[in-house]
């Protein structure tokens, strides 16, 4: 499940955090549904609370009067940014969410969305977003089940964001990046940090995510043990901790410019 390559992610402390391919973590989502728990519903609310708290982390004291873009897909990486968007509107920060297509939302992130929907947050289509101004934009259309390069509302969104001045937090992979490969087939997101969801994925390397935060949605070791993974938590008493891949040691993340 952690091929290809020899991604190593570690903790600041030289925890080693086993990493796993599109497939690899299907397969915890499967076992989480159908047998461990948690549900997709819980999952996605922790994915998208430790989302705005990473939002506010970048956007430091002035977070509350900083305009937030949230962009997000359809699926599950798109409930999660709209999640955020929620939280991060119940506080009073100044959230415009623009879906890709809110008639093609799964049952859950059409629930995160109904829910977004009793906030002050505005939605707005991406030729409707602001040109300037925008504090933080929040990547979350496309997740490990991206498909070829990037196309219709999901491009239009990331041509959008690529052409913002504002640095971008996306969510589990930076969005038109292969999960499993770093194989970038067409435009993608260039953030100034990745939150990653459980586990890293083999494909976020680093000049690809800028830091990299590994997020904790609630799983249990017993999850990963039925997977045979060598597994140990390394949260702490954290919901959220940085990782280090093996692959910035290069230097590469200080040639790229956010
Ligand atoms: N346990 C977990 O791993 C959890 C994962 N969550 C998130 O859910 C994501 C996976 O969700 P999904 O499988 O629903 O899919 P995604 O959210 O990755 O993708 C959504 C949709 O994008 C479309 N798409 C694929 N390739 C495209 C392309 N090239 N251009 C335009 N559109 C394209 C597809 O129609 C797909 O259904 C993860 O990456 C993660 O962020 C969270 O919902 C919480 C729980
Ligand atoms: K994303």
């Amino acid at each position: 499940m952690g091929t290809p390559g020899q991604e190593i992610f570690t903790t600041a402390d030289g925890l080693a955090v086993p990493a796993v391919t599109e497939e690899g973590m299907r397969e915890v989502d499967r076992i989480a549904v159908e047998d461990t728990g948690p549900a997709l519903f819980q999952m996605m609310e922790n994915a998208g609370r430790n989302l705005a708290l990473q939002a506010i982390d970048m956007m430091g004291p002035a977070w509350a009067s900083s305009k937030v873009v949230v962009l997000a897909g359809t699926g599950g990486n798109g409930g999660g940014g709209i999640c955020a968007a929620r939280h991060l509107a119940n506080r009073g920060a100044d959230v415009t969410l623009s879906v890709t297509r809110v008639e093609g939302l799964g049952e859950v992130p059409a629930y995160q969305r109904h829910v977004f929907l009793g906030t002050q947050g505005r939605e707005a289509s991406v030729g409707e977003l602001p040109a300037d101004g925008v504090g933080l934009v929040i990547d979350a259309l496309l997740g490990y089940s991206l498909k070829g390069a990037p196309r219709g509302a999901a491009l239009e969104a990331i041509r959008w964001a690529n052409a913002c001045a504002a640095p971008k937090l996306s969510l589990d992979v930076p969005s038109g990046v292969n999960s499993t490969t770093g194989d970038t087939p067409g435009e993608y997101i260039k953030p100034a940090a990745t939150l990653t969801l459980a586990l890293p994925k083999t494909g976020l390397k680093a000049h690809l995510t800028g830091d990299l935060i590994l997020a904790d949605i609630g799983i249990p070791v017993a999850c990963y043990q039925k997977m045979g993974l060598k597994y140990q938590s390394p949260f702490g008493a954290a919901y959220r901790v940085p990782l280090r891949q093996s692959d910035s040691a290069q230097g590469e993340r200080a040639a790229i410019s956010r």
